[in-house]
């Protein structure tokens, strides 16, 4: 149930003010330890298995490598706890296994939120995962970045217009990004705000809904030992002010760092090497004759003790031996131990949590807007995207222009004698093809790191796979549409098509039809690869099939049965057939010689061409009714497999 608190003071102003407090309040003991592990997320004996590679070619999989080896512990609220290891660890497995977002393999053992066993659906509403990768939409800012995401998260009916905005900002505050708000994300092409605000903002994206619980995988990977700092203070500030459990894993933090974690699990091969208060660390070590030096980075130190040393084979056998020697020592420490690895006795000095002011937040697991709204929003975010995106439209309006005027050129005013006959033709089977590659290729660049976006959206159940794909077509297409339609426009007169409005309306229409099939081929063929450079490699190939099977550059009734249906669905066949239709039907040729006009090889009239080149086995109507149903066909290829594989499988247990 969601309780009303628009203006609790834990918002705006005096909420920053008590984060600003506890950001100073860092890391003592035990101090900052809280009792009430049961309330936050506690796992126990994670197993998780992968099948190994089978060796030779067609061979199943018999052996198994486990990942995960019987890990037990507990994040309580308010608690920042770092997963450590060297690289191949298992730290992001442990972390996605917690975060119920593990595909393959055999997870076993049991994880409890608030105590209790998690509701998929519900459990990604009330935490929140913060991914590697920022996948952030570049040309928005700051502030509408997370602006969209209160929107779309943020339940209507509980939260009203206003108090969405003040949760933005709330949020911006938490994270100390009043002075970016303006700024625009960026990216390679166009320069915008940091890494580390980027890093914070991608948090952002996440904390709108006031989580329980947050999860960040890598959240320092690629930023300067500052922003690094920067972001786990403001990380630390938000898990003391706002009571969220942080687990969080990390490569080689700073002293710094590595002092605001409460907790810290060190993990190797999947083993739990140490996992308790980061105070008592050091100590832990020294006891097991593993002494820190006093000016060391005890992470580094600890790095160096779990990690294989393969300078040499005596050198390996050596590290090994210690990890396994720490290896046991801490399975006997937990062992001896009768409370859980990570849950400590609370400190009775520090100030009860529960004093401070809840936020509302999301505890329902529908949607939060109905689809209308859902869909207006993202139309709104999309547009924004687009028409923001300035490189992208100046190349979309550059490349027909100058196809245009090359087109236009190099079939500058075509007669009606018999050699126009061949150049008229070729004139209308390069249009389709022109259009397909100048659309397909293209859009896939956008629409794969939007689809990437989606699924990091979906994942927390931001909004449904059917308004995202539809404001993505809805909001592409007017682009396409409008550049090509100049283009074909100009390259009609100068081609001196024939002059007819009905005719030119006609090949208009023929043509737009075509750029509205390009757009949902491009959108099934990102959507079935969902990688940008995969698609663009393939794209091309599908392409060039359809062109094959065109029926220009192959004789339908030549080619095998095996292949031949591919001209069913060569989009290019139905344009080109079309375009064909509408502009040779009434046209009449001249023989170059008129002595022999009634010469063999003479083709006299438009029709005699249609024939002669096998364009007449459909009707326009039929040409664009068949372009419609292949729009239909694509378009549902790609919801499929949004849809397929936006909702992956995960692991659940
Ligand atoms: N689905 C899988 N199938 C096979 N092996 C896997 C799978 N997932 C992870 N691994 C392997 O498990 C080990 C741990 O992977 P993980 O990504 O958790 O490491 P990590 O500690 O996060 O490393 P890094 O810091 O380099 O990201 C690696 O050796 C990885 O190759």
């Amino acid at each position: 149930m969601s309780t009303s608190s628009d203006n609790l003071p834990g918002s705006s102003a005096s909420s920053f003010a008590e984060l600003s407090h506890h950001s100073i309040t860092f890391i003592g003991n035990d101090a900052l330890v809280r009792p009430e592990a049961s309330s936050g997320l506690t796992w126990n004996n994670i197993h998780y298995r992968v099948p190994t590679k089978p060796k030779g070619f067609g061979k199943r999989a018999t052996e198994s490598r486990t990942l995960l080896n019987n890990i037990s512990g507990a994040v309580a609220p308010g608690e920042m706890v770092a997963i450590m290891g060297s690289s191949g660890a298992g730290k992001s497995t442990l972390l996605n296994a917690l975060a119920g977002r593990l595909q393959t393999g055999t997870l076993s053992g049991q994880v409890l939120y608030k105590g209790v066993k998690r509701d998929p659906r519900l459990f990604k509403k009330q935490v929140a995962y913060v991914e590697q990768d920022d996948l952030l939409y570049p040309e928005l800012t700051v502030k509408e970045t997370i602006q969209y995401a209160a929107t779309m998260k943020l339940p209507s009916r509980d939260f009203s217009a206003e108090s969405k905005a003040r949760r933005v900002n709330d949020v911006i505050e938490w994270l100390r990004l009043t002075e970016t708000t303006d700024t625009m994300i960026g990216d390679s092409m166009a320069r915008g705000v940091s890494g580390g605000e980027r890093k914070r903002t991608a948090i952002g994206v996440e904390l709108v809904t006031d989580p329980g619980f947050l999860f960040l995988d890598e959240a320092t990977s690629g930023l300067d030992s500052n922003s690094a700092l920067h972001v786990c203070e403001v990380v630390k500030s938000l898990c003391r002010a706002r009571h969220i459990g942080v687990l969080m894993t990390i490569h080689q933090p700073s002293a710094k760092i590595f002092n605001l974690f409460d907790k810290v699990i060190l993990l190797c091969k999947g083993d739990v090497v140490y996992a308790g208060p980061v105070a008592e660390s050091v100590d832990y070590f020294a006891r097991l004759g593993y002494v820190c030096a006093q000016h060391e980075n005890p992470a580094d130190f600890f790095l160096d003790l779990i990690t294989l040393d393969h300078t040499n084979s005596e050198r390996l056998a050596k590290s090994q031996a210690r990890i396994d020697s720490l290896i046991s020592s801490f399975q006997l420490k937990a062992n001896q131990d009768s409370k859980p690895i990570l849950t400590i006795l609370p400190n009775p000095k520090e100030k009860p949590e529960s004093t401070k002011p809840p936020l509302m937040t999301v505890v329902s697991a529908g949607w939060a807007l109905p689809w209308l709204r859902e869909l207006a929003v993202l139309l709104d975010r999309t547009w924004k995207a687009q028409t923001r995106s300035h490189f992208r439209i100046i190349a979309m309006a550059i490349r027909p222009l100058i196809t245009g005027l090359f087109m236009g050129f190099t079939f500058f005013q075509l007669e009606t004698t018999q050699s126009s006959i061949q150049n008229r033709v070729g004139f209308l089977f390069f249009i389709p093809i022109d259009l397909a590659f100048g659309v397909v290729v293209p859009m896939l660049t956008t629409f794969t790191l939007q689809a990437d976006i989606m699924t990091r959206e979906r994942s927390g159940g931001a909004y449904r796979v059917s308004s995202f794909y539809l404001a993505k077509f809805l909001t592409e297409l007017p682009f396409w549409l409008l550049f090509n339609a100049v283009y074909l426009t100009v390259i009609y007169f100068l081609a001196h098509l024939q002059y007819d409005a009905i005719k030119f309306f006609t090949y208009l229409g023929i043509c737009l039809m075509h750029v509205v099939v390009s757009v949902s081929l491009g959108l099934a063929i990102g959507s079935v690869f969902r990688n940008v450079h995969v698609s663009q490699m393939l794209a091309p190939l599908f392409i060039n099939i359809f062109l094959v099977f065109s029926g220009n550059l192959v004789n339908f009734d030549d080619i095998t049965p095996v292949l031949s249906w591919i001209r069913y669905i060569s989009f290019i066949t139905y344009t080109y057939q079309a375009l064909s239709r509408n502009e040779f039907t009434g046209l009449h040729f001249s023989c170059d010689n008129p002595a022999t006009e009634s010469a063999v090889g003479c083709v006299l009239t438009g029709e005699d061409v249609l024939t002669k080149y096998s364009l007449d086995s459909f009707s326009i109507g039929t040409c664009i009714g068949l372009l419609g149903a292949l729009t239909v066909a694509f378009h549902l290829i790609t919801y499929i497999c949004l849809r397929w594989k936006a909702k992956p499988r995960y692991l659940w247990i």
